[in-house]
């Protein structure tokens, strides 16, 4: 049962175990996304052939295989001009169509242990696999390179990427599109891990603005110190909504919270250390649950941590040229008509800051930190447009500077290259690309059963449930699991504290059954999550999710145990 938990239970170590899940569903087809040993051994025994057939050699015709752009197509593919166009070795060229020597080929092909069609397709060749095969080889690779496996260290080496997700806001719900950035983010930050890039996980919080000033007029009015304790995050919006309803009618508490805020920005300590508490408080409870999803930040920064960056963006903003100050209201705006993004206001009227000019300023403080060669944001859809601006900002902020620091290392990489005798290679990255939006559909009808308004305490909660019913339904099991027990990860999501520190205690009785139901609810969510398009929408569904068969959590993890065991 321990193996239950360990390896998959939502610790996608590269992307493995959703190989695994594609794999159980239709391995074959998935010969493409396998880059490795097994893809090697067909592609040679289709080179071989060939190479038997054609005269021409197997180093050759190995850079000849091509995936098919269809999956009916079969796996692998070799357009045949390419045969005819390139000499053989003894100088002679191949005098035929590609048509007929495509047919020509797949008749004589021969019977081949991994191969199990060659099929003309127009100019094409086409080749499917044995699935048994197929299965054979990835199973064989993956238990001799264990841990190893889908892990590619070398191309990334030296280089760090920062990625933003999560990023829920102080007092507010945790909604579906914060779970789907959980997920995605701690997905792209293990691909990344996995190709050997240093990786930086930032939950950058919505911690700052007017509304932490109206949240505070309202503890004063109905916040309690225990329940505060207890449990923020629920408390905190409960205030947060009744406030906000009052201000409604309230035109007094406007005012108040946008006087509250002033201080808040002034660095009125008193002010600021009741927001600090709430903050401190919120991010305590949050990583317990981040731990149940088996994710850890390396930094929880937030809106509110960018002020000392702020004169920084005004100045660069100036010096560019690039800020516009409205004659009416002395608001300051960048145009950016030229590229269809309109005319975001980077500082308003009263001279505060907005959003963007917090993630520009973000992104100057994680410019000056991590020195990084790749930003990810994970957003929902939503946010494309602002993102677009944000990073055509940051372009023109500072990509000329990059530019330059580019220049260098490519008039570095000549004279290297000048010593080994290798050809000159074009710079490949222009700042702005290295800025990535990876955005996603919404999921509709999330609800839990605590309500509508969602809170990813919830979701777990829930999760957890209904495993547990599902688990109770199965007496014998539930007994075994009650007496053989678990194995637990207790490692506390600590910042910085890395996944192989972390501790395992041996769990039995209600607490491994328990623990088990956490585990399997959590892969649920996260499995349901991957299932579908990223760019696409989805609506949200217990049943299908926990579904103990098909491509769920649940079954992933029955998969792996069994494989385990
Ligand atoms: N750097 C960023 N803007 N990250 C995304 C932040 C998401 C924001 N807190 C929201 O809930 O919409």
């Amino acid at each position: 049962m321990a193996a239950w938990l360990r390896p998959v239970a939502c610790e996608y170590k590269s992307a493995n175990d959703f190989r695994l899940l594609a794999s159980c569903r239709q391995m074959h087809n998935q010969a493409h996304t396998i880059p490795s040993m097994a893809t090697r051994n067909f592609k040679t025994a289709i080179a071989r052939n060939i190479s038997r057939l054609t005269g021409h050699t197997e180093p050759f015709l190995l850079g000849c295989i091509e995936r098919p752009k269809l999956r009916s197509h079969g796996e692998f593919s070799i357009p045949i001009p390419k045969l005819i166009k390139t000499p053989l070795a003894t100088g002679e060229r191949i005098v035929k169509k590609p048509v007929d020597l495509s047919k020509e080929l797949a008749e004589k092909f021969p019977q081949d242990p991994l191969i199990r069609t060659a099929t003309p397709q127009g100019a094409f060749l086409n080749f499917s696999v044995h699935p048994v095969e197929f299965i054979r080889q990835v199973v064989t690779q993956v238990h001799t390179e264990c841990d190893g496996y889908g892990m590619h260290p070398s191309l990334g080496r030296g280089r760090t990427c920062v990625v933003d997700y999560s990023s829920p806001n102080i007092a507010k719900p945790f909604h579906a599109g914060h779970l789907r950035s959980t997920i995605l983010g701690n997905f792209v930050s293990k691909v990344h891990e996995a190709c050997g890039w240093k990786v930086i996980g930032i939950n950058y919080l919505g911690d700052w603005g007017k509304q932490y000033g109206l949240l505070a007029v309202g503890f004063d009015k109905y916040g309690d110190q225990a329940k505060l304790e207890q449990d923020p995050i629920h408390h905190l919006y409960e205030v947060y909504i009744r406030i906000n309803k009052e201000a409604e009618t309230d035109k007094e508490i406007d005012v108040k919270a946008k006087e509250y805020f002033k201080r808040m920005e002034e660095g009125d300590e008193t002010a600021l250390s009741t927001w600090r508490h709430f903050r401190t408080l919120s991010i305590a409870s949050y990583t317990p649950l981040y731990t149940r999803l088996n994710i850890r930040f390396d930094v929880y920064t937030g809106e509110s941590e960018t002020d000392a960056h702020i004169p920084r963006i005004q100045d660069l903003l100036a010096h560019h040229n690039l800020a516009i100050t409205d004659p009416a209201d002395g608001a300051v705006h960048v145009d950016l008509d030229r590229w269809d993004l309109g005319k975001p206001v980077i500082r308003r009227a009263d001279g505060t800051s907005l959003y963007v000019t917090r993630d520009l300023a973000s992104l100057a403080m994680r410019r000056e930190r991590w020195a990084f060669d790749r930003a990810v944001y994970v957003v929902g859809h939503e946010q494309e447009r602002y993102l677009k601006q944000v990073f055509r900002i940051a372009g023109l902020l500072w990509g000329g500077e990059r530019e330059e620091e580019e220049r260098e290392i490519k008039r570095r990489r000549i004279e290297e290259k000048k010593h080994v005798g290798e050809e000159e290679m074009e710079p490949d990255n222009h700042w702005t690309e290295d800025l990535v939006h990876v955005s996603f559909g919404r999921i509709h009808g999330m609800s839990t059963r605590k309500g509508n308004v969602v809170f990813l305490r919830d979701i777990l909660d829930t999760a957890r449930e209904t495993m547990l019913e599902i688990m109770r339904g199965n007496e014998e099991k539930f007994e075994e699991i009650m007496e053989v027990g678990t194995d637990a990860n207790t490692g506390e999501g600590k910042e910085g504290a890395s996944a192989q520190g972390e501790t395992t205690a041996r769990l039995t009785g209600e607490a491994a059954v328990e623990q088990i139901a956490d585990v399997v609810g959590a892969s649920a969510v996260v499995v349901q999550d991957m299932q579908g398009r990223r760019a696409k929408d989805y609506d949200f569904s217990w049943e299908r999710m926990t579904d103990a068969i098909g491509d769920t959590g649940v079954y992933l993890q029955y998969a792996h145990a069994r494989i385990c065991g």
